[in-house]
């Protein structure tokens, strides 16, 4: 299977996957990148492996278009989701898309068509299912476990519909509070539940990508 690897940043979890179709652990390669910031660390590491990439920034589509304009930033950014979607569904065509720490909202504009060409999307959230939907996940979930509010987190890989990280999980990674823990060993512990996940999530849609076909 051909996999394409949407992200933000450092790309840890870009790294795994790396690793993971390296070692033949994941049944399919990683063909293509696409970063949401020029900044993004996870760029060097793709170039390490020789895996091709594109930076597709929201900044490029907003330049010149005064914050207070709504309407044509709402306009510049469905055209940021066309562009992406016509350089996928006709460069780079992946059997899956792989959301690993793409921080952009994914919305109609972008899934409708995606969908319509059976290209399934998973995303890594780093809570559990129906907690902390959205940014800064992981600090919220220390916060409310330091407060007595949860006594469980990890993170989840799930199918992306345009309700953020609301859809249907198919890995979930459970650790226990801890009380007392900083927030720091918190994350950490967030991050190697997570580097399992989206190995096991890519595994297994791809299994089931297999399983339609037969
Ligand atoms: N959405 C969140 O952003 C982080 C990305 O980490 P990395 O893969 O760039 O290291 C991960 O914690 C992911 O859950």
């Amino acid at each position: 299977a051909s996999i394409l690897v949407l992200i933000s940043g450092n790309g840890s979890n870009l790294q795994a996957l790396i690793d993971s179709s390296k070692s033949g652990k994941i049944p399919g390669n990683i063909t293509h990148v696409v970063s949401s910031s020029s900044k993004a660390y996870g760029l060097e590491r793709a170039a390490k492996s020789s895996i091709p990439t594109t930076i597709h920034e929201l900044k490029t589509y907003y330049k010149g278009i005064p914050k207070e304009n709504k309407q044509e930033r709402a306009i510049a950014r469905s055209k940021f989701n066309q562009d992406l979607v016509e350089l996928i569904t006709t460069k780079i065509k992946p059997d899956l898309i792989v959301c690993a720490g793409w921080m952009l909202i994914l919305s109609a504009d972008f899934l409708k068509p995606l969908n319509e060409a059976n290209i399934p999307i998973i995303n890594l959230h780093p809570a559990l299912p129906g907690y902390f939907e959205g940014t800064h996940a992981i600090e919220r979930s220390w916060e409310a476990g330091q407060r007595g509010e949860v006594t469980k987190g990890g993170c989840m890989i799930h199918y992306v519909i345009e309700e953020v990280d609301m859809g249907e999980p198919l890995v979930v990674k459970e650790i226990d509070v801890i009380k007392g823990e900083t927030v720091e060993k918190w994350e950490e512990r967030i991050h190697a539940l997570e580097h399992d996940a989206i190995v096991e999530g890519t595994i297994e849609v791809i299994k089931s990508l297999n399983e339609k076909q037969e």
